[in-house]
């Protein structure tokens, strides 16, 4: 029986030829991705393009199954297509490369695909995938793993909720004083040993010193100790590096007797806290312990530190610098066993070196099974995003996004609940509101034009009041708004455009029920072999809202603008360029809603300096909530 039969039977055979005339994006050739690649393509689906930056790591073998041990080191992307080739119906394209390089994808690159899928790690390239599609208007299938959990989001740009319409949570920080005074859980005690510790000791960058910042007390002598902790391991550092073994005892006495009689002279700290107790065993019983599931005794703990640091020491004669790894195997027990007997000082239980291999690598294990459905899932409901399947509405917000039982508070019961999807956030600032195309400038264009002459250009065109803001969004930097002219005068060629670069426009105006337009977002198209001196200025409909200041026509507050949608029927709507999004026009009812939701919103008020502050965040954690 050949392999579409089933599927035939499913989907028929119109929907399986609109699958083999499919083009397919798959960003991420990692635990999801490699999945994905297989599920796609025994779906038949005409042409997968797959994209990942990274080369192949040993720990990456226990769920990538299309890599094998011999492939360590070769590129993801590429080695991932090598393994399914042979039984691929489908044309296979790889690249080796960041999919935020704008200069080998750029916005038109991804105008290509049917569909989107990312399988990605990290909050910022997901969140520059998501953008892209805003911009195409392309569906995008978002996808993430956290041991047993896991998500689908389909994401139909401008209907229904886009990766940014939800707040996504930020990695934990701590303030200074808790890590490196007051440690009362054994992740701040992890924490010191590898940020700091370890950096300081054997890794490339050395902290200079400690900025006044984020330290988390006032306390004058408290601050003072902190930083002559911080100078005295830079002296520190230098018997690391001497090689000298008989050295570590003096490592020893120092971060675990020293200094933490030092800081219980502090005595303001203590007043409240339980005052630590300086370590009592510095010797060791030459009897280091080797499982690592077990939690050691404190003894075992100060063996192996010793052993480990004097392995270290001995690797620093042929490496420059050692940068921690949870796969390095030495990193992994010098930062275990120093934030152990920490803990130990501040009466704070130890854990495995299993254990803390997974706080100190930020991860939660990741399951080849849970990838597995995710993966499924994903590459099932493209059918129904494809408008493949027939008998069942296929509408948008009819079709399901999925989530395993414990990311989901909607059904404890099942393991998988499929809800169907959310629309949009009316105040998100990526996928309401606001207007995008394409804006192509050419050399003669960079080389003539001011600021100032575009900036005329675009409001006269677009219908913007006198008051608007120009930013450039990759940078975040301010180019012009009502009190910052001063870059007005310069040629377009001085600010370091590049394709891929985004100006968003803003309107301003402040008086109390002015008709501000929807903000306009430019994705630049640097063309510098064109000789094209003319701007071109594709056509948008004009959308409007009403300003509402909070305070009536009395007083303004800029951070807290609460606005009404509506739409300037006036304005004729044609849509001149694929690239366009325009907005739903809500009803009266969501009006309503949309307006509460906007004056109640932490996510991301209307307003200029949030709208643009949204967290940078590369974090390998995927929260789920
Ligand atoms: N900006 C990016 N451009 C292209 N590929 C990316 C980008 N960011 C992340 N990736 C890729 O996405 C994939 C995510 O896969 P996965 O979550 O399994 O992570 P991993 O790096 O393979 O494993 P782990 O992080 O657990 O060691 C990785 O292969 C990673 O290289
Ligand atoms: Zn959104």
């Amino acid at each position: 029986m050949a392999r579409e039969t089933n599927l035939i039977k499913c989907i028929g055979t119109e929907s399986y030829e609109k699958l083999r005339n499919t083009k397919v994006l798959l960003v991420g050739a990692g635990g999801i991705g490699c999945e994905l690649l297989k599920d796609l393509l025994l779906l038949d689906v005409g042409e997968i393009h797959i994209v990942d930056l990274d080369t192949i790591d040993l720990s990456n073998l226990n769920r990538q199954f299309l890599f094998r041990k011999r492939d360590i080191k070769q590129p993801k992307s590429v080695t991932a297509v090598k393994a399914v080739q042979r039984y691929s119906n489908s044309k296979l394209v790889a690249y080796q490369n960041n999919i935020m390089d704008t200069e080998a994808f750029p916005l038109a690159w991804f105008g290509q695909f049917s569909i989107v899928y990312n399988a990605l790690d990290n909050l910022a390239a997901r969140r520059y995938v998501n953008k892209m599609c805003q911009f195409t208007g392309k569906p995008l299938i978002e996808s993430g793993t956290s041991g047993f959990d896991g998500y689908i989001q389909p994401i139909f740009p401008s209907v229904t909720e886009c990766f940014d319409c939800t707040a996504k949570e930020t990695p934990t920080t701590f303030p200074v004083c808790t890590i490196r005074s007051t440690p009362s859980r054994l992740i701040h005690c992890v924490v010191w040993a590898k940020n700091f510790l370890f950096g300081q000791l054997f890794a490339e960058s050395f902290d200079e010193g400690v900025s006044d910042q984020n330290l988390g007390t006032d306390d004058q002598q408290e601050i003072a100790r902190i930083k002559e902790e911080t100078n005295e391991l830079h002296a520190l550092q230098r018997l690391v590096k001497s090689g000298d073994e008989t050295n570590v005892s003096h490592i020893l006495k120092k971060l675990f007797v020293d200094d933490i009689n030092k800081l219980l002279k502090i005595e303001n700290i203590w007043k409240t806290r339980v005052k630590p107790t300086p370590l009592s065993i510095l010797e060791s019983s030459g009897n280091p312990p080797t499982d690592l599931a077990l939690t050691w005794t404190l003894q075992e703990n100060v063996d192996k530190f010793i052993e480990v640091t004097k392995t270290l020491m001995s690797r620093l004669k042929v490496e420059p610098f050692i940068e921690f790894d949870k796969d390095d195997e030495d990193t992994l027990l010098f930062v275990s066993c120093a934030a152990n007997i920490r803990s130990h000082i501040f009466h704070i239980p130890a854990k495995s070196v299993f254990d803390i291999k997974q706080m100190a690598g930020n991860i939660i294990p990741a399951i080849a099974t849970t990838n597995a459905i995710i993966a499924g899932l994903s590459s099932l409901v493209s059918l129904r995003v494809l408008d493949l399947v027939s008998n069942v509405s296929n509408a948008p917000l009819d079709i399901p996004m999925a989530f395993t039982a414990r990311a989901s508070s909607i059904a404890t019961n099942r393991y998988l609940s499929n809800p169907t999807l959310a629309p949009k956030n009316p105040n998100c600032s990526v996928s309401s509101n606001i207007q995008r195309t394409v804006l192509k400038l050419t050399q003669p264009i960079l080389d003539n034009m001011t600021l100032y002459n575009l900036n005329q250009k675009i409001i006269s065109k677009y219908g913007f009041s006198g008051e608007f803001s120009v930013l450039d969004t990759n940078t975040n930097s301010l180019l012009y708004d009502f009190d910052f002219d001063d870059l007005e005068g310069r040629k377009l060629s001085r600010f370091n455009f590049k394709t891929g670069s985004v100006l968003l426009y803003k309107d301003e105006e402040m008086e109390e029920g002015a008709q501000l337009r929807q903000s306009i977002e430019f994705y630049l198209e640097i063309s510098p072999e064109s000789s094209e001196e003319e701007l071109h200025l594709v056509d948008l409909p004009r959308y409007t809202y009403t300003y509402h200041s909070p305070y009536g026509d009395e007083e303004q507050d800029l951070d807290d603008t609460a606005t009404e949608f509506n739409h300037d029927k006036t304005e004729e709507d044609h849509f001149a360029i694929e690239t366009l999004i325009v907005d739903d026009e809500p009803g009266d009812d969501n009006r309503n809603s949309l307006k509460r939701q906007l004056s109640n919103s932490v996510h991301s008020p209307p307003s200029k300096a949030v709208k643009l502050n949204s967290p940078q965040s590369d974090d390998d954690l995927i929260l789920l909530d």
